[in-house]
Protein backbone atom coordinates (compact mmCIF):
# COMPACT_ATOMS: atom_id res chain seq x y z
CA UNK A 1 0.00 0.00 0.00
CA UNK A 2 1.38 3.17 -1.00
CA UNK A 3 0.93 5.93 1.85
CA UNK A 4 1.86 9.60 1.24
CA UNK A 5 2.50 10.14 5.05
CA UNK A 6 2.01 13.83 6.45
CA UNK A 7 5.90 14.41 6.17
CA UNK A 8 6.19 13.51 2.65
CA UNK A 9 2.75 14.92 1.57
CA UNK A 10 2.63 17.88 -0.40
CA UNK A 11 3.32 21.15 1.16
CA UNK A 12 0.41 23.70 -0.34
CA UNK A 13 1.65 26.04 -2.72
CA UNK A 14 0.33 29.38 -3.24
CA UNK A 15 -2.42 28.89 -5.69
CA UNK A 16 -5.41 27.95 -3.70
CA UNK A 17 -7.39 25.84 -6.30
CA UNK A 18 -10.66 25.60 -5.98
CA UNK A 19 -12.97 27.76 -8.37
CA UNK A 20 -15.62 28.74 -5.83
CA UNK A 21 -13.67 30.79 -4.05
CA UNK A 22 -11.50 33.87 -4.20
CA UNK A 23 -7.70 33.51 -5.65
CA UNK A 24 -5.47 33.34 -2.59
CA UNK A 25 -3.59 36.52 -3.02
CA UNK A 26 -6.88 37.94 -1.81
CA UNK A 27 -8.35 35.16 0.58
CA UNK A 28 -5.21 33.77 2.42
CA UNK A 29 -3.28 35.40 5.36
CA UNK A 30 0.33 35.21 5.24
CA UNK A 31 3.25 35.94 7.47
CA UNK A 32 5.86 38.35 6.49
CA UNK A 33 8.04 36.25 4.06
CA UNK A 34 4.96 35.40 2.28
CA UNK A 35 4.55 32.06 3.46
CA UNK A 36 0.92 30.41 4.07
CA UNK A 37 -0.14 30.15 7.60
CA UNK A 38 -1.37 27.73 9.71
CA UNK A 39 -3.30 28.78 13.11
CA UNK A 40 -4.33 24.88 13.85
CA UNK A 41 -1.36 22.47 13.92
CA UNK A 42 -1.77 18.96 15.19
CA UNK A 43 1.65 17.38 15.96
CA UNK A 44 2.04 13.78 16.54
CA UNK A 45 -1.11 13.31 18.54
CA UNK A 46 -2.03 9.89 20.11
CA UNK A 47 -5.59 9.24 21.63
CA UNK A 48 -7.14 6.10 22.96
CA UNK A 49 -10.22 5.35 24.16
CA UNK A 50 -9.70 1.81 26.41
CA UNK A 51 -7.57 -0.38 23.90
CA UNK A 52 -8.14 1.59 21.24
CA UNK A 53 -6.07 3.86 19.63
CA UNK A 54 -8.07 6.42 17.96
CA UNK A 55 -5.54 8.91 16.69
CA UNK A 56 -2.10 6.98 16.29
CA UNK A 57 0.31 9.61 15.75
CA UNK A 58 -1.52 12.05 14.19
CA UNK A 59 -0.18 15.24 12.59
CA UNK A 60 -2.03 18.09 10.02
CA UNK A 61 -1.29 22.06 10.06
CA UNK A 62 -4.78 23.45 8.70
CA UNK A 63 -3.82 26.40 6.21
CA UNK A 64 -5.19 29.81 7.04
CA UNK A 65 -8.53 30.93 5.43
CA UNK A 66 -8.94 27.92 3.25
CA UNK A 67 -11.73 25.22 3.27
CA UNK A 68 -9.76 22.27 4.26
CA UNK A 69 -11.93 18.99 4.17
CA UNK A 70 -11.10 15.69 6.57
CA UNK A 71 -12.09 12.77 4.65
CA UNK A 72 -11.96 9.35 6.03
CA UNK A 73 -14.46 6.00 6.60
CA UNK A 74 -16.19 5.57 9.67
CA UNK A 75 -15.23 5.74 12.82
CA UNK A 76 -11.64 6.77 12.16
CA UNK A 77 -11.49 9.83 14.58
CA UNK A 78 -12.75 12.54 12.62
CA UNK A 79 -15.08 13.70 15.27
CA UNK A 80 -12.52 13.19 17.86
CA UNK A 81 -9.97 15.24 15.90
CA UNK A 82 -12.63 18.10 15.87
CA UNK A 83 -13.09 17.68 19.27
CA UNK A 84 -9.26 18.09 19.94
CA UNK A 85 -9.06 21.16 18.00
CA UNK A 86 -11.39 23.06 20.45
CA UNK A 87 -9.98 21.58 23.51
CA UNK A 88 -13.26 19.16 24.57
CA UNK A 89 -10.82 16.19 24.31
CA UNK A 90 -6.97 15.92 25.70
CA UNK A 91 -4.27 14.32 23.58
CA UNK A 92 -2.70 11.02 25.72
CA UNK A 93 0.62 12.46 23.84
CA UNK A 94 1.37 14.87 21.25
CA UNK A 95 0.51 18.27 20.76
CA UNK A 96 -2.56 20.78 19.79
CA UNK A 97 -1.44 24.01 19.25
CA UNK A 98 -3.78 26.82 18.02
CA UNK A 99 -3.15 30.17 17.49
CA UNK A 100 0.87 29.84 18.43
CA UNK A 101 -0.98 28.12 21.97
CA UNK A 102 -0.13 24.16 22.87
CA UNK A 103 -3.80 24.39 23.95
CA UNK A 104 -3.12 22.17 27.36
CA UNK A 105 -0.46 24.48 28.60
CA UNK A 106 -2.56 27.09 28.89
CA UNK A 107 -4.93 27.84 31.92
CA UNK A 108 -8.73 26.80 31.35
CA UNK A 109 -9.49 30.29 31.38
CA UNK A 110 -7.07 30.91 28.25
CA UNK A 111 -8.63 27.92 26.46
CA UNK A 112 -12.29 28.96 27.14
CA UNK A 113 -11.41 32.73 25.33
CA UNK A 114 -9.30 30.44 22.29
CA UNK A 115 -12.62 28.52 22.08
CA UNK A 116 -14.63 31.52 21.03
CA UNK A 117 -12.38 31.88 17.93
CA UNK A 118 -14.41 28.92 16.87
CA UNK A 119 -17.66 28.53 15.35
CA UNK A 120 -18.80 24.55 14.88
CA UNK A 121 -21.42 23.28 13.19
CA UNK A 122 -22.43 19.67 14.63
CA UNK A 123 -23.96 16.95 12.84
CA UNK A 124 -27.50 17.40 13.58
CA UNK A 125 -26.85 21.63 14.32
CA UNK A 126 -26.85 21.13 17.70
CA UNK A 127 -29.82 23.55 18.79
CA UNK A 128 -31.63 23.16 21.44
CA UNK A 129 -35.40 22.04 21.36
CA UNK A 130 -37.19 24.34 23.42
CA UNK A 131 -35.70 27.90 21.79
CA UNK A 132 -36.85 28.79 18.06
CA UNK A 133 -34.61 29.84 15.69
CA UNK A 134 -33.81 33.09 16.59
CA UNK A 135 -33.18 32.69 19.88
CA UNK A 136 -30.60 29.31 18.86
CA UNK A 137 -28.78 31.70 16.62
CA UNK A 138 -29.10 34.51 19.58
CA UNK A 139 -27.95 32.30 22.41
CA UNK A 140 -23.88 32.32 21.68
CA UNK A 141 -24.31 36.18 21.35
CA UNK A 142 -26.22 36.71 24.70
CA UNK A 143 -23.89 34.14 26.34
CA UNK A 144 -20.53 35.50 25.38
CA UNK A 145 -21.47 39.29 24.92
CA UNK A 146 -22.25 42.60 26.16
CA UNK A 147 -24.26 43.45 23.44
CA UNK A 148 -28.08 44.96 23.78
CA UNK A 149 -30.78 42.82 22.22
CA UNK A 150 -30.96 45.59 19.50
CA UNK A 151 -27.75 44.84 18.44
CA UNK A 152 -27.89 41.14 18.71
CA UNK A 153 -31.06 41.37 16.76
CA UNK A 154 -29.18 42.63 14.02
CA UNK A 155 -26.41 40.02 14.08
CA UNK A 156 -29.47 37.38 13.83
CA UNK A 157 -31.58 38.70 11.62
CA UNK A 158 -28.71 39.08 9.25
CA UNK A 159 -27.33 36.38 9.52
CA UNK A 160 -31.09 34.64 9.30
CA UNK A 161 -31.13 36.49 6.18
CA UNK A 162 -28.04 34.87 4.59
CA UNK A 163 -28.65 31.33 5.32
CA UNK A 164 -32.42 31.82 4.26
CA UNK A 165 -34.31 31.63 7.28
CA UNK A 166 -35.33 34.67 8.33
CA UNK A 167 -39.58 33.34 7.81
CA UNK A 168 -38.63 30.38 10.15
CA UNK A 169 -37.18 32.41 13.09
CA UNK A 170 -40.04 32.08 14.63
CA UNK A 171 -40.01 27.94 14.83
CA UNK A 172 -38.81 25.82 17.08
CA UNK A 173 -35.67 23.10 15.82
CA UNK A 174 -38.61 20.22 15.37
CA UNK A 175 -40.77 22.33 13.29
CA UNK A 176 -38.04 23.08 10.19
CA UNK A 177 -36.62 20.17 8.21
CA UNK A 178 -33.29 18.66 8.80
CA UNK A 179 -31.32 21.17 5.82
CA UNK A 180 -33.21 24.04 7.60
CA UNK A 181 -31.58 22.98 11.33
CA UNK A 182 -27.98 22.33 9.58
CA UNK A 183 -28.19 26.03 7.77
CA UNK A 184 -29.65 27.44 11.60
CA UNK A 185 -26.60 25.84 13.02
CA UNK A 186 -24.18 27.39 11.11
CA UNK A 187 -26.00 30.78 11.03
CA UNK A 188 -25.55 30.14 14.78
CA UNK A 189 -21.75 29.01 14.24
CA UNK A 190 -20.99 32.53 12.65
CA UNK A 191 -22.54 34.91 15.21
CA UNK A 192 -19.24 35.75 17.11
CA UNK A 193 -17.18 35.82 13.97
CA UNK A 194 -14.92 32.85 14.40
CA UNK A 195 -11.64 33.25 12.86
CA UNK A 196 -12.28 28.98 12.39
CA UNK A 197 -15.02 26.55 11.37
CA UNK A 198 -15.60 23.39 12.12
CA UNK A 199 -17.92 21.25 10.26
CA UNK A 200 -18.42 17.77 11.54
CA UNK A 201 -20.55 15.91 8.62
CA UNK A 202 -22.51 18.69 7.45
CA UNK A 203 -24.14 16.59 4.77
CA UNK A 204 -25.24 13.83 7.13
CA UNK A 205 -28.62 13.00 6.72
CA UNK A 206 -29.49 15.29 3.84
CA UNK A 207 -30.59 14.30 0.58
CA UNK A 208 -27.95 14.98 -2.71
CA UNK A 209 -29.83 17.93 -3.59
CA UNK A 210 -30.15 19.77 -0.31
CA UNK A 211 -26.23 18.66 0.43
CA UNK A 212 -25.29 20.37 -2.77
CA UNK A 213 -27.42 23.80 -1.34
CA UNK A 214 -25.87 23.49 1.23
CA UNK A 215 -22.53 23.13 0.09
CA UNK A 216 -23.17 26.25 -2.17
CA UNK A 217 -24.28 27.96 1.11
CA UNK A 218 -20.95 27.38 2.52
CA UNK A 219 -18.90 28.45 -0.28
CA UNK A 220 -20.60 31.31 -0.21
CA UNK A 221 -20.45 32.10 3.45
CA UNK A 222 -16.98 31.93 3.36
CA UNK A 223 -16.45 34.08 0.46
CA UNK A 224 -18.11 36.69 2.62
CA UNK A 225 -16.69 36.17 6.19
CA UNK A 226 -13.59 34.85 5.37
CA UNK A 227 -12.04 32.76 7.81
CA UNK A 228 -10.50 28.68 8.20
CA UNK A 229 -13.30 26.26 7.53
CA UNK A 230 -12.68 22.82 8.34
CA UNK A 231 -15.12 20.09 7.25
CA UNK A 232 -14.57 15.97 8.25
CA UNK A 233 -17.08 13.90 6.06
CA UNK A 234 -17.61 10.76 4.18
CA UNK A 235 -19.15 12.64 1.10
CA UNK A 236 -16.26 12.80 -1.84
CA UNK A 237 -18.82 14.83 -3.84
CA UNK A 238 -19.00 17.81 -1.15
CA UNK A 239 -14.99 17.23 -0.70
CA UNK A 240 -14.58 17.80 -4.33
CA UNK A 241 -17.10 20.89 -4.42
CA UNK A 242 -15.80 22.99 -1.59
CA UNK A 243 -11.96 22.15 -0.99
CA UNK A 244 -9.00 23.85 -1.11
CA UNK A 245 -7.35 21.01 0.88
CA UNK A 246 -8.18 18.16 1.37
CA UNK A 247 -6.33 15.26 4.00
CA UNK A 248 -7.39 11.65 3.96
CA UNK A 249 -6.97 9.99 7.64
CA UNK A 250 -7.05 6.18 8.09
CA UNK A 251 -5.80 4.46 10.91
CA UNK A 252 -5.10 7.08 12.97
CA UNK A 253 -3.14 9.08 10.71
CA UNK A 254 -3.26 11.33 7.94
CA UNK A 255 -2.30 9.75 4.96
CA UNK A 256 -2.13 12.30 2.44
CA UNK A 257 -2.47 16.10 2.47
CA UNK A 258 -2.60 18.61 -0.41
CA UNK A 259 -4.43 20.70 -2.94
CA UNK A 260 -7.79 19.59 -3.42
CA UNK A 261 -7.14 19.50 -7.23
CA UNK A 262 -3.83 17.52 -6.82
CA UNK A 263 -5.51 15.40 -4.20
CA UNK A 264 -8.30 14.71 -7.06
CA UNK A 265 -6.04 14.09 -10.24
CA UNK A 266 -3.15 11.35 -7.68
CA UNK A 267 -2.41 8.46 -9.40
CA UNK A 268 -1.51 7.15 -5.68
CA UNK A 269 -3.77 3.95 -5.71
CA UNK A 270 -4.85 4.47 -2.32
CA UNK A 271 -5.79 8.04 -3.06
CA UNK A 272 -7.85 7.15 -5.65
CA UNK A 273 -9.40 4.59 -3.86
CA UNK A 274 -10.40 6.98 -1.24
CA UNK A 275 -11.66 9.73 -3.55
CA UNK A 276 -13.26 7.69 -5.89
CA UNK A 277 -15.08 5.20 -3.26
CA UNK A 278 -14.32 2.30 -5.29
CA UNK A 279 -14.27 -1.05 -3.12
CA UNK A 280 -11.50 -2.67 -5.40
CA UNK A 281 -7.74 -1.00 -4.45
CA UNK A 282 -5.84 -1.23 -1.57
CA UNK A 283 -8.37 0.04 1.62
CA UNK A 284 -10.03 -3.02 2.99
CA UNK A 285 -12.77 -3.50 5.60
CA UNK A 286 -10.42 -2.98 8.68
N1 LIG B 1 -15.66 9.72 24.32
C1 LIG B 1 -15.42 8.54 23.76
N2 LIG B 1 -15.30 7.42 24.51
C2 LIG B 1 -15.03 6.23 23.96
N3 LIG B 1 -14.87 6.02 22.64
C3 LIG B 1 -14.99 7.09 21.83
C4 LIG B 1 -15.27 8.40 22.35
N4 LIG B 1 -15.31 9.26 21.31
C5 LIG B 1 -15.07 8.53 20.19
N5 LIG B 1 -14.87 7.24 20.51
C6 LIG B 1 -14.57 6.16 19.56
O1 LIG B 1 -13.54 6.62 18.71
C7 LIG B 1 -13.74 6.15 17.39
C8 LIG B 1 -13.71 7.31 16.43
O2 LIG B 1 -14.89 8.08 16.64
P1 LIG B 1 -15.27 9.33 15.73
O3 LIG B 1 -16.62 9.77 16.16
O4 LIG B 1 -14.19 10.34 15.76
O5 LIG B 1 -15.31 8.69 14.29
P2 LIG B 1 -15.66 9.38 12.91
O6 LIG B 1 -14.50 9.18 12.01
O7 LIG B 1 -16.10 10.79 13.14
O8 LIG B 1 -16.85 8.46 12.47
P3 LIG B 1 -18.20 8.75 11.67
O9 LIG B 1 -17.77 9.13 10.29
O10 LIG B 1 -18.91 7.45 11.68
O11 LIG B 1 -18.92 9.86 12.39
C9 LIG B 1 -15.05 5.39 17.39
O12 LIG B 1 -14.76 4.02 17.50
C10 LIG B 1 -15.74 5.87 18.63
O13 LIG B 1 -16.58 4.89 19.17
Amino acid sequence: MSFVSPSTATEPTTQLPHAGNLPAGDQVRRDGNGQLRHSMEVRNVVKSFGSFRVMNGMSIDFVDDAITTVLGPSGTGKSVLLKHLVGLLEPDDGEIVVFGKNIWQISEKERYDLRKKFGVLFQDGALFGSMNIYDNTAFPLRKHTDLDESDIEEIVVSRLQEVGLEKAMAKLPSEVSGGMRKRAGFARALVLDPEVVLFDEPDSGLDPVRTSLLNDLILKMHNEHKGTYLLVTHDIRTARKVSDYVGLIWQGQVVHYGEAEEAFASEDPFVRQFLSGDSAGPLGMD
